[in-house]
């Protein structure tokens, strides 16, 4: 079994080694995403490059380690080597009015595929069906994120209503009932939280509850554990962004670049949602394709004194549980 986890990464750094370099950046989003307007993350510097530690604000210091040890494996080990030079990403749509959809797209030029999120709270079925609409009359291919907001029966008929998709990421909120959506629609079903937020991420596999296999590098503790659970699980990888900084985009095109197979554009083109992002030249994030390669992290816009104490203190405690024995070292 694959749990989400720490990386081998022989030795943990010292927590000083890690402090020593540490900035904590506040990056504007163009559009909110996911709630957020303003994108906070913690990056430093090792040997390898820079790494990003950036848990949602919300987590708890046991998921929250998980980001670290990807932010360390970035750092000190740097990428697996890539059997590809450029990954295709999708444009994604957060969940805004239709009539918003051709601007946040242009944000994305040569996207041939397009996620669009739907069943966010507080809107409904009649605005998920004209956003998506909206977003086929630019894209060719759509596939739709609801995040686990439906119930079986909702999601069965959305489905039926918002017309040809790639696929249907999460429809549900349980593995059994991702199951039992995929019995009853004939688009695909991809599995995201089902397996990032899962003790294990192999049951989507063992209930037949997905097509397509949605990883994120940080939650899963690095790009090694992606390309680990890429081998074990018999479907289609997707490699997705955790909203991340350039430096965690980086570690996403790095891990997408070294899968053996590919066959879907990356959700990786997050950097287009953001206004400002830690580096003048991201690798590519504004564009379809993106290649492996070094972030040069220059001028980031810093977080207010109190919030880098915070990410400072965070980073403290999920440096201590990754240095209990048995957990960081393998
Ligand atoms: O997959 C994409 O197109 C972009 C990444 C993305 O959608 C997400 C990034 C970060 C947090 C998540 O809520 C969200 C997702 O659910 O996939
Ligand atoms: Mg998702």
């Amino acid at each position: 079994m694959v749990k989400p986890g720490p990386p081998v990464v022989l030795p943990l750094p010292a927590l000083g080694d890690l402090l020593a370099t540490a900035v904590v950046v506040a990056l504007p989003m163009r559009v909110r995403f996911r709630g957020i307007a303003v994108r906070e993350a913690m990056l430093f510097r090792g040997p390898a490059g820079w790494g990003e530690f950036s848990p949602f604000i919300e987590y708890g210091d046991e998921e929250a380690s998980a980001w670290l040890a990807a932010g360390i494996e970035a750092a000190w080990l740097g990428p697996p080597p890539a059997v590809r030079d450029a990954v295709e990403v999708n444009a994604t749509v957060p969940a805004v009015p239709a009539s918003q959809v051709a601007g946040v797209l242009a944000r994305f030029p040569g996207a041939r595929t397009a996620k669009v999120k739907v069943a966010e709270r507080g809107q409904s079925l009649r605005d998920d069906i004209e956003r998506v609409a909206a977003v086929r009359d630019l894209v060719d291919l759509v596939r739709v994120d609801a995040n686990g907001g439906w119930r079986v029966d909702q999601a069965v008929a959305a489905i039926g209503q918002l017309g040809e998709l790639e696929y249907v990421e999460q429809p549900c909120a349980t593995v059994e009932e991702l199951a039992q959506v995929r019995r009853r629609v004939s688009a695909p079903v991809a599995a995201d939280e089902s397996i990032r937020k899962a003790d294990d991420p192999l049951r989507v596999v063992a209930a037949g509850a997905a097509d397509i296999a949605v990883v994120k590098v940080a939650p899963l503790g690095g790009m090694r554990r992606v390309l680990e659970l890429a081998e074990q699980i018999p479907l289609p990888i997707v490699v997705s962004s955790a909203l991340d900084t350039a430096v965690g985009i980086g570690a996403g095109v790095a891990a997408a670049a070294a899968l053996p197979g590919l066959d879907h554009a990356c959700g990786l083109g997050t950097g287009a949602l953001f206004a400002d992002d830690v580096t003048a030249d991201p690798p590519a994030p504004r564009a379809s394709m993106l290649t492996p390669t070094a972030v040069i992290v220059a001028d980031p816009p810093l977080a207010a004194p109190d919030r880098e104490l915070w990410w400072r203190q965070r980073l403290a405690r999920c440096h201590a549980l990754l240095a209990t024995p048995g957990r960081h070292q393998s």
